[in-house]
């Protein structure tokens, strides 16, 4: 029995991870720091390679430090066979993009029929951890019975993530709640080992059935980003008036059945979750019979706070072409090299077409970026911010990093032909802008000192 089997191990498991992405790697590290053992699989050999020299593949503030610290309880395989013969609880985290306006869960498909292949009669939970369409479990219990080749012994759980990049790391150790959606006692008792310790600090484990986890996940997701393009719309409506909506945003946060958090306006969401999430809980609705136009308003206006953000700086440059524009912050968010779906990718595609002179400049993300756009006549990448202003006619701010928020302004209009911020993300007080800048942001009246 396998539950005699983790009592004798000290309420140690042996944890499977297939896929070390920024989800598998962050629950990989984490679940070795709780001092469970764990052998993670990829198809990416360039990435195994850099973790089987305990280095990280991406930039995850935290990330690395964990990998160190808990190296010897982590193993790291090319091989999913090698994680069915080592785990008794096997997480699914490949990824789950999207493929002509659908979910594509041909990674979580061929993952299911990986496994299923080396499955024997020792029992395994198997864990979906990849955000997937309600019912998806259904077609992985499918699989793992139709390609199985001898009798099997197993369950299907899902696990839903909510961890944000940039801060993956402190979200798993410290998070909201664990969402375990379970088909029986045995699955259920298996999950509340793995997170004991966080149950142990109180942590509300909620219970459920394998399809209303799925569904928490994609309707959690839907709604932060149905809040952002709701205050982007305020936004909108308070730079006609002049009315600045970083206060209204305070105001409205003081009540608790609001909140404060995810209020920030700006050039809208991006990165590999919100974009695509949205999309899919669209979609399953729509196969449901319910039209969620209230999503696809929300996309609508995603959509249209990037060209927004566009038609600014046409604004105050009048002729984008030939001038030189320096852009801080490419990443979707700070604390990440990642820029899958990035407002930036939008933003610099679009003032290149239009013949402008680009500087660009990031923290982490640059090379991620240099992938889509390779430095060309008119795309530049620079060491540091303050390279990316030499005779710039304005500077954009695509994302807040920190390093972004207290500038040396002086040395900026020293470098800067003409010193004009227009900035996407909100990091500046009005007051704080310093005399001879013309600075412009999102909701709020624009600055001429
Ligand atoms: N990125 C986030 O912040 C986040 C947070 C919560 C949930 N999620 C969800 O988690 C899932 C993973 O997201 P991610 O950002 O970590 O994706 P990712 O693309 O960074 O990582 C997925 C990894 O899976 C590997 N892979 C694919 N097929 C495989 C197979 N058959 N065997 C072994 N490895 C395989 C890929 O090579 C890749 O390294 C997605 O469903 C996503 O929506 C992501
Ligand atoms: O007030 C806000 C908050 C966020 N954003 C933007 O929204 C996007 C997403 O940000 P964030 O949610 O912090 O990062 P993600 O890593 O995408 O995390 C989201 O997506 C993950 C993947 O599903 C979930 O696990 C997390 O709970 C969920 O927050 C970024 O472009 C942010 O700039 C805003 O524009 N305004």
């Amino acid at each position: 029995m396998c539950v005699d089997v983790f009592s004798l191990r000290g309420g140690i498991l042996k944890i499977g991870i297939i896929g070390t992405g920024y989800v598998g790697l962050t629950t990989a590290v984490c679940f070795a720091e709780f001092g469970h053992e764990v052998m993670c699989s990829d198809k990416d050999e360039k990435k195994l390679k850099l973790l089987k020299k305990c280095k990280s593949p991406i930039y995850e503030p935290k990330l690395e430090n964990l990998l160190h610290k808990n190296f010897e309880r982590l193993k790291f395989t090319s091989k999913n066979k090698e994680v069915v013969d080592f785990a008794d609880a096997i997480f699914i985290c490949v990824g789950t993009p999207e493929k002509n306006g659908k979910p594509d869960l041909s990674q979580v498909e061929e993952a299911a029929r990986e496994i299923a292949l080396s499955l024997k009669n020792d029992y395994k939970l198997i864990i979906e951890k990849s955000t997937v369409p309600v019912n998806t479990y259904q077609w992985v219990k499918k699989t793992l019975k139709r390609y199985s080749k001898s009798s099997i012994n197993f369950d299907v759980a899902s696990n839903p993530e909510f961890l944000r990049e940039g801060s993956a790391i402190d979200d798993f150790m410290n998070p909201d709640r664990i969402i375990v959606g379970v088909e029986n006692k045995k699955a259920e008792k298996i999950l509340r080992k793995i997170y004991k310790p966080l149950i142990k600090k109180g942590v509300p484990f909620l219970v459920t059935d394998p399809a209303t986890a799925e569904i928490i996940k994609h309707a959690s997701n839907s709604f932060l980003a149905m809040k952002i393009s709701y205050i982007n719309m305020v936004a909108n409506l308070c730079e006609k008036l002049g009315v600045d909506v970083t206060t209204v945003a305070k105001g409205m946060g003081y009540d608790p059945r609001i909140g404060d958090k995810f209020l920030n306006a700006g050039i809208g969401y991006g990165g590999s979750c919100f974009p695509k999430d949205v999309r899919t809980f669209i979609k399953i609705a729509e196969e449901h019979g319910i039209n969620f136009s209230l999503l696809r308003e929300t996309e609508k206006i995603n959509k249209a706070q990037r060209k927004r953000f566009i038609e600014k700086v046409e604004n105050v440059l009048w002729i984008n072409k030939n001038k030189n524009i320096a852009i801080w912050g490419l990443s979707f968010k700070p604390g990440t090299d990642d820029i899958r779906d990035a407002p930036s990718i939008d933003i610099v595609s679009e003032l290149s077409k239009q013949g402008a002179n680009l500087r660009l400049y990031d923290p982490k993300a640059m090379e991620n970026f240099k992938k889509i756009f390779p430095e060309s006549e008119n795309i530049k990448y620079c060491n540091d911010k303050y390279e990316a202003l030499k005779n710039a006619d304005a500077l954009l701010i695509l994302t807040e990093w920190d390093e972004f928020k207290n500038p040396n302004f002086n040395k900026m209009k020293k470098l800067m032909r003409l010193p004009i911020i227009i900035d996407g993300r909100n990091i500046y007080e009005l007051d704080e802008i310093e005399e001879g800048f013309e600075y412009y942001s999102v909701g709020r009246r624009a600055v001429k000192k």
